[in-house]
């Protein structure tokens, strides 16, 4: 069986001044890559068949397979194990009429229809991509994003058709490319597809070790998003979200927020009510420091004016494991807010993605509930159980849908919250302080667990309890704060509401909460 797991693509152009071809492919190969491919696209035939003999000893010597791009005539000419062929090259008919029987044959894709077709034609592998923009080649197709992958190894499932992904994919980016990659229905990705990132290194050894060692740790992780997750129960539920409001006073980790000029004063006092604390900050300039010291990060997109500042802030903060929260405040809004998203999503993994059901709907490119401006409009979706089930399988995160009754999911447990008032309804960015609130408790659960071994995850710590924590938090102490007898209104109900949130205890959050576990 072949291992795709780390499929180094060659690159000689890249090599670093000085470094022999040999010498590299030899160093790469003691690295770990299970699978070369000999790409020349500069060569004349003589020098291509030179180098792809060369390669095709040192790889003998490994017991790793070699793959020819493009060339059938130097595959057979070195008795290479395959060919990669491209969407313009040789079909995979001619190429398999020409080939002895068991050779492998990989064919590039950049659709669902392609990956489709190179099944029907029976390929061995697709290499999808670009998944990132690269340097390395010239792209004729668009850059894919990682979200558009899971799509296409969908298209794979119940084949014996193997998956790669290439296209910018680097140690800083493969575990997002991994994770992101996994399909609704859990099809994963067989392996990276790099050239530069090993070819270009001075220490190609070490390059494609720190690639094999995070591909090696995620598919051996048994926590995938959707795949296997603790199994929860009510009780637990209360106890565990009590537990982060303690660890939260205890902590008082900081709750970084690239948020709205609208809220940014409420939520930096609902944060500090909760016991934590907060910085709104959002020149691109301070991001990297603030990913090492915040236990939460916090991107909403109310008033989108820091689009680069979110990108870094998001990146960082999954390269320090810790939680991304996403607020796609009114992304149904407008185009450029869909884009923003849109690409956010595909740089970074979000943690919990929030919203009312207008904009989760707009994520998630559903008709069924339209929004305006900021706000949803209408009853809300017919199943809202299976709704934010399968967005949070789509999105790989937790994702909670916030209205009169919320609804959270992590892709396998769905649980239904029933606390809130109307009076929440009638203060300006209640939803923005859910977000607030949640960033917050996703800071307690990453503290709890940031000793763990977290190489497989992108945050550290149970996201699912941190997204049902805060919104517990602030719908328990708006009911509180709605019961208060000197409150007449919204004007007076919005400061008895941070009241409450000081006030809120584990012991109160943990009698109050009104917790269902659903199934769809
Ligand atoms: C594993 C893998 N995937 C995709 C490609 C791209 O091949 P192709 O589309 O033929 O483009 P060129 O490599 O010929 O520029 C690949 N080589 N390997
Ligand atoms: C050879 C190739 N094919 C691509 C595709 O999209 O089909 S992207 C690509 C180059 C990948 O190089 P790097 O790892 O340096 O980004």
């Amino acid at each position: 069986m072949v291992d795709y797991s780390l499929y180094l693509v060659s690159g000689r152009e890249l090599l670093p001044e000085g470094k022999a071809y040999c010498d590299f492919l030899r160093e790469a190969l003691e690295g770990g890559v299970t699978i070369v491919q000999v790409r020349e696209k500069k060569a004349d035939t003589a020098e291509f068949l030179h180098i792809a003999n060369e390669s095709k000893h040192l790889c003998t010597d490994y017991g790793v397979p070699l793959i020819i791009n493009d060339r059938v005539d130097i595959a057979l000419a070195v008795d290479a194990d395959g060919v990669h062929l491209g969407q313009t090259d040789m079909p995979v008919r001619v190429a398999r009429s020409l080939l002895p029987p068991g050779k492998i044959i990989g064919v590039s894709c950049n659709s669902v229809d392609q990956v489709k077709k190179a099944v029907k034609d029976g390929a061995d592998y697709v290499g999808i991509g670009a998944v990132w923009a690269t340097n390395t080649k010239q792209l004729t197709s668009p850059v894919l994003g990682v979200r558009a992958v899971g799509p296409m190894l969908s298209a794979l499932d119940g084949t014996s058709v193997k998956a790669v992904a290439i296209g910018g994919i680097k140690s800083s980016n493969v575990l997002r490319t991994l994770h992101g990659s996994v399909s609704t229905t859990g099809h994963r990705l067989d392996g990276v597809a790099v050239v530069s990132e090993i070819v270009s290194s001075r220490e190609p050894s070490e390059s494609a070790r720190k690639l094999k060692e995070v591909y090696r740790s995620w598919s051996n992780s048994t926590q995938q998003l959707g795949e296997i997750s603790p199994s929860y129960t009510t009780d637990m539920i209360k106890d565990r979200v009590a537990d982060l409001l303690r660890v939260v006073k205890e902590t008082k980790p900081l709750i970084h927020q690239i948020t709205n000029i609208v809220v940014a004063n409420q939520s930096a006092n609902a944060t500090l009510a909760l016991g934590a604390s907060p910085i709104m900050a959002s020149a691109l300039e301070e991001m990297y420091d603030l990913s090492r010291i915040l236990g939460g990060l916090l991107i909403n997109l109310g008033t989108v004016t820091d689009n680069e500042s979110m990108l870094a802030a998001g990146r960082f903060a999954n390269d320090a494991k810790k939680p991304v929260v996403f607020d796609p405040v009114g992304v149904g809004a407008t185009g450029f807010r869909r884009k923003v998203a849109a690409e956010l999503l595909n740089t970074w993994q979000a943690s919990v993605i929030k919203g009312n059901a207008g904009e989760l709907a707009a994520l998630a490119d559903s008709e069924e509930v339209q929004a305006k401006g900021v706000d949803s409009i209408g009853v809300g979706f017919a199943n809202p159980a299976k709704f934010v089930r399968d967005l949070a399988r789509k999105e790989r995160c937790v994702v909670a849908l916030t209205g009169a009754i919320d609804w959270v999911s992590d892709g396998t447990t769905i649980v239904k919250l029933a606390n809130g008032h109307k009076l929440l309804g009638d203060i300006t960015g209640s939803g923005c302080l859910v977000g607030t609130c949640i960033a917050t408790f996703c800071a307690g659960a990453w503290e709890l667990a940031k000793n763990e071994d977290g190489a497989a995850k992108l945050a550290r710590g149970d996201m699912l309890i941190g997204a049902l924590g805060g919104i517990l938090a602030l719908t328990i102490a708006g009911e509180r704060a709605a019961g208060r007898s000197n409150v007449q209104g919204s004007g007076t109900f919005l400061p008895a509401l941070i009241d409450e949130l000081y006030n809120l205890t584990p012991e109160k959050l943990k009698q109050d909460s009104q917790v269902e576990i659903v199934t769809v």
